[in-house]
């Protein structure tokens, strides 16, 4: 396990996020969306299990759904934090956020150390450029020297076993391929802050087996792991910490074992209502 060092941290302030739906202005849809969001709303008020989060006019009378709502959260070096809620609580916005894709409605969102995102296979990719271009093109972004792209290159190359295909445009790759080259970049270099969308794993065994070691190595390395899940014996396994999220909100946040017990309990409640 990696040395905790005191200057990675996530410190988020009163943060909001809302996506406008713009095409949704005509009165006559907003009616209808309205009406059938506040049955699902009353239906699902008791229950922990809701899909997706609140749809709401704001000031200007634009329709938004409302992803993240006012979220106070620090996180540390030497935390490993589990995401977990419902479908469309907020998980993914929240790291999206972090790492800069979504800029905040309101409030902040300031980190120190360098972050990684497991996202989506070809997050920051060119399609246009080959595998090998689109190496050096990350290799730029992190501002390496020339030694440590020959490392990066060789390094990808050799994990993705794409062969002639490394000199081809990605835009042909199948997503298997997409995701041996995405996989094998965004797990090359260790960063202090690793973040990840669900765990991905995907090709032939052979390929899980180089991918699992993979992650398992930058997650040792990392300071901080934030990841959303919705497997409990893979938060149980690697998270010390889990934030529960409902609705765009934190419902509770504190040590692994307590968090699912209360997570638990409240999912029994709702079964037997
Ligand atoms: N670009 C977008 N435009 C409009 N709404 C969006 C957009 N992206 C996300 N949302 C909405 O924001 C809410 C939160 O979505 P998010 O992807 O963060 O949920 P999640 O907790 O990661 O869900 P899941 O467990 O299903 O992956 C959802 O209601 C979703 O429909």
């Amino acid at each position: 396990m990696h040395e905790a060092n005191p200057k990675s941290f996530i410190h988020l302030e009163h943060l909001s996020i809302e996506f406008p739906l713009f095409h949704l202005e005509h009165r006559s849809i907003k009616k209808t969306l309205f009406s059938k969001a506040s049955n699902i709303v009353s239906k699902q008020q008791r229950q922990h299990q809701r899909t997706g989060a609140d749809i709401v006019t704001d000031s200007n009378q634009n329709v938004v759904v409302q992803a993240l709502k006012d979220i106070n959260l620090s996180i540390h070096a030497g935390e490993r934090v589990g995401l977990i809620g419902h479908n469309g609580a907020g998980k993914s916005t929240l790291l999206r956020a972090i790492t800069g894709i979504y800029e905040p409605n309101q409030g902040k969102i300031i980190t120190n150390g360098s972050i990684e995102a497991l996202l989506s296979t070809n997050a920051g990719m060119n399609p246009q450029l080959s595998g090998r271009e689109n190496i050096y093109l990350r290799a730029k972004r992190l501002g390496l020297s020339k030694k440590e792209i020959q490392q990066l290159e060789k390094d990808v190359e050799l994990f993705a076993e794409l062969n002639e295909f490394m000199d081809l445009p990605i835009k042909i790759y199948s997503s298997g391929m997409l995701m041996r080259l995405g996989f094998g970049l965004s797990t090359a270099i260790a960063p202090n802050i690793l973040l990840m969308d669900e765990w991905f794993m995907a090709g032939d065994n052979s390929f899980q087996d180089k991918a699992k070691q993979r992650l398992i190595n930058i997650i040792d390395k990392a300071e901080i792991v934030v990841l959303t899940t919705h497997s409990l014996p893979i938060i149980r396994t690697w998270c010390n910490r889990i934030i529960w999220m409902k609705s765009g909100q934190i419902v509770a946040d504190g040590p692994t074992d307590e968090i699912i017990d209360q997570y638990q309990q409240a999912m029994e409640t709702d079964s037997i209502s």
